[in-house]
């Protein structure tokens, strides 16, 4: 008799549900003993966190109190607050003792038990006071700005070592000395400042962030920074604030970090993944701790979201390491075949046996083997399935002797498999059996801060196996990729990355090269076909001659700065006020387009 899994809850792959639009609410990705599944946060309300039967948020580990903690949520933002639990509550490694503001992306640790708080459209703003709100606010302006108007964007996150009044201070001070006008710092609460720099780029060697960390750490010399760039590091205000937090989390303590040195790069044999979301890393270190378990594990998750590569982490990190990873595509056996294809036939089984072959599960001998799409397969070949995974032996179709198997199995699915068997379509007891432990993998969109990060080095990898220059990514580029909903996951950014090295002549991949479908329009809920539907637009869109947007927009620019001067007689202020434009882009453009603002005036040269 097996045991059901242990987790009871909402094991549904992340935006298969109604959510799978891409507006997802707040959610707790919980990661308890050998399973991740999704706790969803009210829209306001009060979540008690505990082992108690009346807790919301019930959790089995002995390490969680029976009321452990509870999470406030209300239209400010949610709040978590330890209750006085016997092994503690912390919030990004450190103990909390009041309340404390969540963010998307913070991880909480109820005792043993680990929660990363999402938020993908609702921000979680922390409110401390109306500080933080109106920070966040003004942020996501800045934002929309330098994305508008192409223009740099940094983020500087500073933790307190030791939070104290006098810190607080210290830090206060240079920001009255240092901070620009344009520039707005806020504590996020007791112990975090974020300081926002507008035209700040983060290059080595640039004016601007250098010295406010250096300042920074004059003043609080155990403070831990980091900092996120827009676009090359996030495109929304929640994706760079916990980009740059984390990186700060990164940095020892008196140091300085920038977000991509929050990427963690696994080197898997041959394969190469890229983890920053704290989720995906929480994931990767549960897939690491599975992996000396023989437990089978089923990986859930959207098409293309990563689970072949979850799935060989455990492997290769498991002591099977050396023994074979067999692949098996459950979807695309060929019907009438399955079992042969899995369990082998001997020679003469059926006609067209015309030799004896060895089925994938014996083939996998002293490895792991990875049934990819499991909930495809038919009733028959799910009770046989389940009888070898039990007795770890198989029968060859057309054989009578038994052989034994030593095999661990991974299986991927993308479908709601509890509602499958609800329906009757995959057996329950197989599903207990294969989802002793179970892994959530949240689709792309849902990890922001990874889709410029991913687009780069596929980019990079592309290049290089083409051996062709090196090609950087537009601003504009990156935003449209970060507006878009990814249906096909990884792999669509992947293939529309490999299609770009091919595909663009110059240097720079331009928003106009991306397909017509990633430019302002809502992407389609589904994209089952991605290597054609990106290809397509793309080939289409380099064989015509044209002016490339950016210069196109450049060129509006220029004559709209030119007519707004004129009008105003060569007064800067009110001709960014008229175009809309913010005083310091607008004098900034001056500079870079060559203008001068007195000899516009009218009858004058414009140059
Ligand atoms: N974090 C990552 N870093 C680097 N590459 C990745 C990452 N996640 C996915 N990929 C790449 O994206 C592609 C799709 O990933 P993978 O095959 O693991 O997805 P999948 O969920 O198993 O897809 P399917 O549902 O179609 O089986 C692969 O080329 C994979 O190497």
């Amino acid at each position: 008799m097996v045991a059901p899994p242990p987790h009871v809850r909402d094991t549904r792959p992340i935006g298969v549900s109604s959510e799978s639009s891409g507006t997802s609410a707040a959610y707790l990705l919980v990661l308890e003993g050998e399973s991740s599944w999704r706790f969803p946060l009210p829209a306001e309300g009060v979540v008690l966190v505990g082992r108690d039967d009346k807790a919301d948020l019930k959790l089995k580990d002995e390490s969680v109190s029976r009321r452990h903690a509870r999470i406030l949520v209300t239209e400010e933002g949610a709040r978590v607050v330890d209750l006085g639990s016997q092994n503690g509550t912390t919030l990004n490694g450190q103990h909390i003792e009041e309340a404390r503001p969540l963010m998307s992306g913070d991880v909480v640790a109820f005792g043993a038990v680990v929660a990363v708080v999402r938020a993908r459209h609702r921000p979680m703003p922390a409110r401390r006071a109306l500080e933080a709100e109106r920070w966040m606010g003004q942020l996501r302006e800045e934002v929309e700005r330098a994305l508008r108007y192409g223009r740099p964007l940094t983020v500087l996150a500073l933790a307190l070592e030791a939070p104290s009044a006098a810190g607080r201070e210290a830090v206060e001070a240079v920001l009255s000395s240092d901070a620009g006008p344009a520039e707005a710092a806020g504590w996020l609460d007791g112990e975090h400042l974020l300081w926002l720099l507008p035209e700040v780029s983060g290059e080595p060697g640039e004016e601007g962030l250098g010295e406010r960390v250096e300042a920074l750490l004059a003043a609080s010399p155990r403070a831990r920074l980091g900092a996120a760039t827009c676009p090359s590091d996030g495109c929304d205000a929640e994706t760079l604030v916990a980009a740059a937090r984390m990186a700060a989390r990164t940095a020892t303590p008196g140091g300085f970090a920038s977000a991509v040195e929050g990427v963690t790069r696994l080197t898997l044999a041959e394969r190469t993944v890229l983890v920053a979301d704290p989720a995906m890393a929480q994931l990767y270190a549960l897939l690491r701790r599975l992996a000396a378990s023989e437990l089978p594990v089923l990986v859930c998750g959207e098409t293309g979201a990563g689970k072949e590569n979850a799935a060989f982490a455990v492997h290769h990190w498991s002591r099977r390491a050396s023994g074979p990873f067999v692949p098996v595509n459950c979807a695309a056996l060929p019907e009438g075949l399955v079992e042969s294809e899995l369990f082998g036939h001997e020679r003469g089984a059926f006609s067209g046996a015309t030799a004896t072959r060895v089925g994938f599960l014996e083939s996998a001998q002293g490895g792991t083997v990875f049934l990819d799409e499991v909930g495809e397969l038919p009733a028959s070949a799910q009770a046989k399935l389940l009888r070898a995974l039990e007795s770890r032996r198989i029968t060859r179709v057309g054989d009578t002797r038994e052989r034994s198997i030593d095999i661990r199995v991974v299986a991927a699915t993308h479908r709601d498999l509890e509602a499958e068997v609800a329906a009757g379509r995959f057996r329950q007891d197989l599903y207990f059996r294969l989802g002793a432990a179970t892994v959530l993998l949240p689709p792309l969109r849902e990890r922001p801060r990874e889709v410029p990060m991913l687009a780069r080095d596929f980019l990079e990898r592309a290049c290089a196996a083409l051996g062709r220059r090196e090609l950087v990514l537009a601003s504009g580029t990156l935003h449209a990729l970060a507006r878009h909903s990814w249906p096909g996951n990884v792999r669509e950014l992947r293939n529309l990355m490999d299609y770009a090295a091919a595909a663009v002549t110059g240097d720079v991949v331009e928003p106009h090269h991306l397909p017509a479908r990633m430019l302002g329009g809502k992407a389609p809920a589904q994209a089952p076909s991605v290597e054609v539907e990106t290809q397509e637009p793309l080939a289409a869109q380099a064989a015509r001659p044209r002016i490339p947007l950016a210069q196109e927009i450049r060129e509006l620019e220029r004559k709209r700065m030119i007519e707004a001067l004129e009008a105003s007689e060569g007064v800067q202020t009110r001709a960014a006020e008229m175009i809309g434009m913010p005083i310091r882009t607008f004098s900034f453009k001056l500079k870079q387009f060559g203008l001068h603002p007195r000899v516009t005036r009218r009858g004058s040269s414009t140059e």
